[in-house]
This record gives C-alpha cells, structure tokens and sequence, in this order.
C-alpha cells in the first residue's frame, strides 16, 4: 500500500455555488463580503444563475472529479480518505476541517480547484484554510495546499486535445485562418501586479499574467498548427473607476471582425471546470457577440475530468509529500514556491 506519508486525508477546496434560486444571493453576499462590487453588478450577475434555475454547474463538476480521483487513488493504491470543502458555499471548508477533526484526520494534503498564481486563485484559498482551522480550534489537522499546477503537463495537455477538438468542429473552411483566443478571469491590474513571488522576476504585468502567456503559447507549440492566438480576459466585476486586465473577449471580438478574422476557438485556460463563468460569460455572452458580428465561434472544453488532469492531482499529492521531489513544470514561467507567506498579495 502506497501510503503518501506525512499525509493522512486528501482535501479538494473549490468556490462553491448554489444550487436553489433561493441560494442565489446568499451566495453572493458571501463571495463579495466587503469587496466593493457594486450592486448593480451583483444583481447583473444574480440573473446569470437564475437563467440556470439558481443552479452553479461547479458543485456537479466537483462531485465528477472527486468520484475520478477516489477512483484513481484506489487503482493506485493511494490509501488516502477524499474530503472536500468550498470556500463560499456548502460544504463549506470550516464544516469540512471540523468533520476530519472528528474522523481524527492529523495531517492533510489539500488542492485548490485553481491552477494560477494571485490573490484570488492561491492567497485567498490559504486565508480561508487559516481561518477554518481557527473556527476549529486545536484538534484542527495540519492543512498543506498543492502549488499553483498551470504549467503541469496534467493542466496543459488536456488543454491541447480540446483546443484540437475544438478546431474540428468549426467549418473546415474556416480552421487554418481561425483565431486563437485564450481567455481568463480579469482581475484588477494591482491585483496582477502582486501576484507570485516578490523573489521572483515576472515582468512589469506580473505573475498571473505571465504565467497565462505561457501556458497560450504552450498550447499553440503543442498544437503546432502555426495558429495565431491572442490572450483576453472576461467576467470582468469591478467599478469602471478601477483598472481591470485588459482586452475583455466582447472588445477583442470586435476588433478581430474588422481585421477580417472570420472564425474563432475561444479556449478557456484561466479555468479548471466549465463552471459559470465560462458557460455564461463564453457561452452566452461572447457568443452572442460573435454572433452579432458574423463570426463562426467554438468554445474549447476546460481541463474537468480529463484522465491526464486526475492522474495530475495523483501527481501533485506525491511531489508535496516529498521535499526532495522535482516539479513536473513546462515552460519557463515560475509558479510560487511550496512553503510561502508572502506571494500573492491582494495589491
Ligand atoms: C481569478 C479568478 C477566478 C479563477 C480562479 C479560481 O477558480 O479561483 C475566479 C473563479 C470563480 N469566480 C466565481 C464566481 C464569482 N466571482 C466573483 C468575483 C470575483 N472573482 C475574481 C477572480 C476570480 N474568480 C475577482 C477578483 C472578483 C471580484 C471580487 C473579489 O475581489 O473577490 C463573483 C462576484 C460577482 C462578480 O463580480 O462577478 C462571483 C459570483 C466562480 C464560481 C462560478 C460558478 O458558480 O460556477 C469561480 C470558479
Ligand atoms: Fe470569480
């Protein structure tokens, strides 16, 4: 038996959504607790869940993927109990950390269902981690969190085979001039600029930012189809006044039909699951901007339950529990480092 010591309990920390109408605003308040969006948006975003019957798709992709890793664990004879906990609804985190507490669970290895480096896809979730553990008290298990995973061949492969996927199902007259848009979750610019390591040199855009540019051009060497690609951002959500990475998909959209681009593959990387910021904002909204503009437009699938993005989770739990593992990296972008108190700061 295959024991991953120190560990005694894997832990899967996701964002959480609603799955009832009713659940829809206070969810809402939870996730924006003190952060400034303004209510116009709130309640902009409020209708998005409603159109699906107050139902986030991430708790369902949660569930898949726990249910794949149980799998790939015990076929690997990783004799590690799966919990899970989300940071904003249930099961929340606190009641998670408390259940492992009575299961006498000591030391846990955790992974973030967010694979870049800044305030919101890493600090945040170990604030949160902190903060269960407090709420706990001291039967609260040790909690070690996964690295930020953008540039594991687990998170980039899957990526290739649905961005070729995705090519296939556009028009085959349309494939060879098709653009490529990569496209993440804004956050705000100071936010990007404080992301990753303060020992690390990223350029003046930061770590987040980097570390998207790597993983577009990874896929595209992957692809080796010589496509031109472009990386843009959406869901987009604070006030005007605050500078956002820029260019929003809409925008760029427009731009690209007047430029004569005909056709677009639209490839989600910023995003682990198909949750709803990529099936309303792509899926609705950039797709009927595309639309508006005569433009073929296919959507790539996210990593989810790609066999090479479970067997990844497998992978990252055998390198925390080693020091000396070496860290399965493409690319030449640095991600933050294992023990860190200091990367990814709000901005
Ligand atoms: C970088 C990033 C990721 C990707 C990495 C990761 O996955 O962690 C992500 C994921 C997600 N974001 C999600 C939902 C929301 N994010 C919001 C607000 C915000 N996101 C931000 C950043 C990110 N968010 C930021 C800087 C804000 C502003 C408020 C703040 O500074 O904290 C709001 C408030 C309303 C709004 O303003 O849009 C909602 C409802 C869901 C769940 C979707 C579902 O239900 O399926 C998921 C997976
Ligand atoms: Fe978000």
């Amino acid at each position: 038996m295959y024991t991953m010591r120190p560990y005694d309990a894997f832990l899967l920390i996701s964002f959480g959504g609603p799955e009832a109408n009713e659940d829809v605003i206070p969810f809402l308040e939870n996730v924006t607790h003190g952060r400034g969006i303004p209510r116009e948006r709130l309640a902009e975003v409020g209708e998005h869940y409603y159109l699906f019957d107050g139902v986030s798709p991430i708790n369902q992709q949660c569930r898949e993927l726990l249910a794949e890793i149980r799998s790939d664990f015990s076929a690997n004879d990783v004799d590690l109990p799966v919990y899970w906990g989300n940071r904003f609804w249930d099961p929340m985190l606190t009641d998670t950390v408390a259940q492992m507490a009575k299961d006498g669970v000591r030391r846990v290895v955790a992974m973030a269902t967010s694979a870049y480096s800044n305030y919101s896809s890493h600090r945040a979730y170990l604030n949160d981690i902190a903060t269960a553990q407090e709420a706990v008290g001291p039967d609260a298990p040790r909690i070690d969190l996964i690295r930020p995973f953008f540039d594991h061949p687990g998170f980039v492969e899957p990526l290739v085979e649905h961005t070729r996927a995705a090519l296939d199902r556009l028009p085959a007259g349309k494939r060879a001039g098709a653009r490529l848009l990569f496209s993440a979750h804004s956050i705000p610019t100071a936010m990007a600029e404080a992301s990753g390591s303060p020992h690390q040199d990223y350029g003046p855009e930061g770590a987040y930012v980097a570390q998207l540019a790597e993983v577009a051009r990874l896929v595209v060497e992957r692809l080796g189809s010589g496509h031109d690609y472009d990386l843009v951002y959406q869901s987009r959500s604070g006030p005007p006044s605050q500078p956002w990475l820029e260019p929003d998909i809409n925008d760029r959209l427009r731009d690209l039909s007047e430029e004569g681009v005909s056709a677009v593959v639209v490839v989600p990387h910023g995003f682990v699951s198909d949750h709803m910021e990529v099936k309303y904002d792509l899926d609705n909204e950039a797709r009927e901007t595309a639309q508006e503009l005569g433009m073929d437009m296919v959507r790539a699938g996210t990593p989810g339950t790609h066999p090479a993005f479970v067997s990844m989770v497998r992978e990252l739990v055998a390198e925390r529990a080693d020091p000396h593992a070496s860290r399965a990296g493409l690319g030449n972008v640095p991600g933050c480092p294992e023990e860190s108190n200091d990367c990814c700061q709000r901005g």
